[in-house]
């Protein structure tokens, strides 16, 4: 059977050798308009694009016959995979066919910005000849902070340790021992705040992510430290940064991504601050790169329509399992376990178990990649999913431990999240109630019954009078409405666990009243929104 294929987006040629090979004869299209793809995507069994084509769920639908998204590269920041999923078309990238390129291209950013070689050839050319004004400083010796320390940040690590660079990583979700190996330290974001000559960025945009350096976090930053960003647009805040510079907390800015592209108006404003340099998403545009992801793309997708592997896939088995009205809830319940467990537990915890009990430990495989999806979804640049869940976590050096028993003694189905080593909380599980109805049920050893949604604060506190009233009081006072709350004791007068589920987003500062109260302790603040 012969698939039909379009190639978007100016993938390397390598694409169209590597379909023929497989007997797949690709179309190219360029510069196509919005009403023409839609019109053009109507046979298509797969489709290759690199960023500039976004793949909405309206475009999808024009596409009856779509198979497979290829994206020739990381990021699929344009592709919307819930749609795909939805309509049974599987969505694969390739996670490091650009690596080294990015990694590079960051190295490139670090030594220009150091020696202010975009500045100073631009000076040159135009007939000038200024050496005092663009006098440099050298790199080694000096302190590089890099957040997040996955494929792209440990390379980098990697060519920096080579020109004499101390480097240090803040990463929440890399192991001790993938840092040992690198020589990288691990600290505290304020630590690299704090300490570092040099900082780059190479995390995804998430919540977490976005806006992580501002004129907020000023403060807290070495004075006179460089920035570099050749991740995605927006981890520093944009309208920030010709301040950061002038107020003399920043010496000079380097950026490869910008929270729109092209840049808007306002933004192609900033960056004509003399000490901002910048690229046009260049991080992966190489020869080899290119080539890379494009070969592989087309080996993953040729493989993906003739059945013979899912390899890079980014959403696979939840196809097979979306249609699976017992499961359903299970994976629901789950994930959303997951994602609670992670918030609860100390940085760089790895070693987990998860127990089922009852009718859903027969599906504990598949649980188990919808808790690891729950866990990890804020921590990964690709689309965290049941077919990818697991790889991420062998990478992260998770140690998981699963165990199956038919029956329970208290509900029909209990999951249960232990974060071994140490941490305030060790044991939480959680079940299904009914329809959308997923709900915590005991946390170490208490009873406690509250919604797997929405905002919650948890507490271990002194069972004595008054400690209900003092939080509830501290969150009226900043105006914070309680939806419901749940309190586990083990016997009275000793300790007890309280989870209390708010209308709205906590930030750090309405946080605190709560957590200096006399008698709570161990507080934690846990977001279950949909972001
Ligand atoms: N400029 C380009 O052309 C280009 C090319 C390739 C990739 N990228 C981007 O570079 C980034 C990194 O890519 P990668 O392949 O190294 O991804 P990766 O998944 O291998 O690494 C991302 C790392 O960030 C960490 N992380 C997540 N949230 C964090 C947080 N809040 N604080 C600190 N660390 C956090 C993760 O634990 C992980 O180790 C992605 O955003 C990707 O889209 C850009
Ligand atoms: O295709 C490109 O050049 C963008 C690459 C990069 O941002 C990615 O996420 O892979």
């Amino acid at each position: 059977m012969s698939f039909k294929v379009l190639l978007l987006d100016n993938v390397d040629p390598l694409c169209e050798k590597a379909f023929k090979e497989r007997g797949i004869e690709p179309v190219r299209k360029t510069n196509l308009s919005g009403d023409e793809l839609h019109k053009e995507i109507a046979d298509y069994d797969g489709i290759v694009v690199r960023s500039a084509t976004t793949v909405t769920p309206e475009l999808l639908a024009s596409a009856k016959n779509l198979k497979v998204v290829g994206r020739a590269g990381v990021g699929v920041d344009n592709i919307d995979i819930d749609a795909a999923t939805t309509r049974g078309v599987l969505v694969m990238n390739t996670p490091d066919g650009n690596t080294i390129s990015t990694a590079e291209h960051t190295c490139g950013m670090i030594l220009a910005l150091s020696r202010n070689i975009p500045q100073s050839v631009e000076k040159v050319k135009s007939g000038g000849w200024d050496r005092k004004k663009y006098m440099g400083t050298e790199v080694h010796s000096k302190t590089l902070g890099i957040i997040g320390l996955g494929k792209i940040g440990a390379e980098v690590t990697k060519r920096m340790q080579q020109f004499g660079m101390n480097v240090i990583a803040y990463d929440p979700f890399a192991s001790r021992e993938k840092a040992e190996s690198l020589g990288v330290e691990l600290v505290e974001l304020e630590k690299l705040l704090g300490s570092s000559d040099y900082i780059t960025v190479h995390t995804p945009l998430t919540e977490k992510t976005k806006g992580l350096i501002s004129l907020e976090s000023a403060s807290k930053l070495k004075k006179g430290v460089r920035l570099v960003n050749c991740a995605r647009g927006g981890i520093y805040k944009e309208e920030d940064l010709p301040e950061l510079i002038d107020q003399g907390y920043v010496d000079g800015v380097a950026l490869d991504v910008y929270s729109q592209e092209p840049p808007t108006d306002e933004v192609y404003e900033i960056i004509k601050h003399p000490k901002i340099i910048c690229t046009p998403h260049l991080g992966a545009s190489t020869e080899e790169a290119q080539e890379k992801v494009a070969e592989q793309i087309a080996q993953q997708m040729s493989d993906a329509l003739e059945k013979k592997s899912f390899k890079g896939s980014l959403n696979g088995k939840s196809i097979s399992l979306i249609t699976n009205k017992e499961v359903q809830p299970y994976l629901e319940v789950a994930e959303k376990l997951g994602n609670l467990a992670i918030q609860l537990a100390p940085e760089h915890t790895s070693d987990f178990a998860f127990e089922y009990s009852g009718a859903c430990a027969k599906y504990a495989e598949v649980l188990t990649d919808s808790i690891l999806k729950g866990m990890l979804s804020q921590h990964v640049s690709e689309a965290v999913n049941l077919i990818n869940a697991r790889v991420y976590a062998e990478d992260r050096g998770f140690k998981i431990k699963e165990t199956m028993a038919s029956e329970t003694k208290t509900f029909n189905d209990l999951i249960t999240v232990k974060l071994n080593g140490k941490s305030d909380y060790k044991n939480i599980s959680a079940t299904v109630f009914g329809q959308d109805d997923y709900r915590i049920v005991e946390i170490d050893g208490y009873g406690i019954e509250l919604r797997l949604e929405g905002d919650i604060l948890m507490y271990q506190n002194l069972d004595k009078p008054g400690m209900l009233a003092a939080v509830s009081g501290a969150l009226a006072e900043q105006n914070i409405n309680i939806a419901s709350l749940s309190l586990g004791r083990s016997q009275k007068g000793s300790n007890a666990i309280t989870a209390v589920s708010v209308d709205k987003k906590m930030s750090d500062k309405e946080l605190e009243p709560i957590l200096n109260l006399d008698g709570v302790k161990s507080l934690r603040y846990i977001s279950l929104s949909e972001n």
